[in-house]
Order: structure tokens, then C-alpha cells, then sequence
């Protein structure tokens, strides 16, 4: 075990400070922007609880951090969010090491996701693709599979956009170049959609969204 005295004498208070103020003052932005996009996250919003209500099924896909956001949000939806109600049919495509092993080996990663949209999508299912740079190839290559496969492609994703909104039929972009803040922007959204799709199906307490 290490010494205490390997610890740092002082906290280092200035810098922790200043690098709140700089989160503060991002976050502030990011979210500015994510209100003047907020008709379009309504929209995805209705449209995904749409897909649900009528017995589809949401597949997730991104990488690294985003394939954490994938599951995160697929575990909301099949697990719990807010309110106790029925299971909801979301899965990441990023969770079984067999699949992607084997997929990646024999076809190459960027096949990894548009393997399991062709094997497990049905015309009337929603992918999702998160991807902060909107350049992975493996996510727009499972949203073409998608799209031609007859899904619902929705995308989320950062700085310019990269090439996803060409990808998606609904597509939300943070627009910064930070891909921590792009993550946390993509949770916020996600636990958003989370939400409405809850009010919309009549499963959680009301919350403003028109329209359902
Ligand atoms: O979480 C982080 C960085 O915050 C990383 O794991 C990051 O997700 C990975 O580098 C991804 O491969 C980036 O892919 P993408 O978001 O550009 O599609
Ligand atoms: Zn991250």
C-alpha cells in the first residue's frame, strides 16, 4: 500500500476550481444548444415510443464509451427507468464477446454491428447508432444495413456530425469538439428519450411533451 505521504500536501484546490468553471461554462453551452434542438429530441422521442408501441424493437450500436451509453439505455428500456411497467424491447448490439469476436475476425470490425442489424432487424425496428465523431465505420455501415433493411435509423452524435446525418432519418448533433462533453450531452439525451418514451406509452407520472 502506498504512503500517505505519497499524497500531495494540498489539494490542488486553484486548478480543481478552475476546471469546474471551464466544465461549468461547457456544459452550459453544450446544453444551450441541446434546447434549441429539443422539438427534435420530442420527435425522436414519439417516434421510438411509436416503434415500442407497436411491438419493434430498438437496437443500439457505438463504440467505447458509447457502446457504454448503448447498454446503459437498453437496460432502462428492458429493465427500469423511472416507473415500475412492463419491459421494453431495447438491446445493445455491443455486449457478446462471442458475436463480436467472431464477426470481426472473419468479416473485419466494421461488419461487427451490420452483422447483428441483418440478422436480428425487422422492417419497423429502430437502430440507433451514437458516435461522437460520426466517422466509425462500423456504426454507419449497421445504419445503411439498417436503412436498406427497411429500420428506422436514428443517430446520435458530436462536433460537425460527421457523416451520420446522411446515415440517419433522425439525427441529433452536439455540436462541440470535446468527446467527454459530447458523451455527457448523448447520456443527457438518452435519459431524455428515456423519459418521453415512458410518457408516451402511459407508463411514468406526466411530464411536458406534446403530442404523442
Ligand atoms: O469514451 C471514450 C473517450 O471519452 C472512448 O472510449 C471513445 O468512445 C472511443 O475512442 C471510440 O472509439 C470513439 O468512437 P466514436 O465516438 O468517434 O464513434
Ligand atoms: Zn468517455
Amino acid at each position: 500500500m502506498k504512503a500517505a505521504s505519497c499524497l500531495p500536501a494540498q489539494p490542488p484546490v486553484d486548478e480543481l476550481g478552475q476546471l469546474f468553471h471551464r466544465l461549468l461554462q461547457e456544459h452550459q453551452s453544450v446544453f444551450h444548444e441541446l434546447h434549441r434542438q429539443q422539438m427534435l429530441v420530442g420527435q425522436i422521442g414519439r417516434r421510438l415510443a411509436a416503434v415500442l408501441r407497436a411491438g419493434h424493437t430498438l437496437l443500439f450500436f457505438g463504440n467505447g464509451g458509447s457502446a457504454a451509453d448503448c447498454q446503459h439505455l437498453a437496460a432502462e428500456l428492458s429493465g427500469r427507468f423511472q416507473r415500475e411497467r412492463r419491459p421494453l424491447a431495447a438491446v445493445a448490439l455491443t455486449t457478446d464477446s462471442s458475436v463480436l469476436t467472431c464477426v470481426a475476425n472473419d468479416y473485419g470490425y466494421d461488419e461487427v454491428f451490420a452483422r447483428q442489424v441483418a440478422a436480428l432487424g425487422r422492417p419497423g425496428d429502430c437502430a440507433i447508432g451514437i458516435s461522437t465523431s460520426g466517422q466509425s465505420r462500423n456504426v454507419l455501415r449497421a445504419l445503411a444495413v439498417a436503412r436498406a433493411a427497411g429500420l428506422h435509423t436514428v443517430g446520435l452524435t458530436g462536433r460537425d456530425g460527421g457523416y451520420m446525418p446522411s446515415f440517419c432519418d433522425q439525427c441529433i448533433v452536439v455540436p462541440h469538439e470535446d468527446t467527454a462533453r459530447i458523451q455527457e450531452a448523448h447520456i443527457f439525451i438518452g435519459h431524455t428519450l428515456c423519459a418521453q418514451i415512458e410518457y408516451c406509452l402511459g407508463l411514468a407520472a406526466p411530464q411536458p411533451a406534446a403530442g404523442c
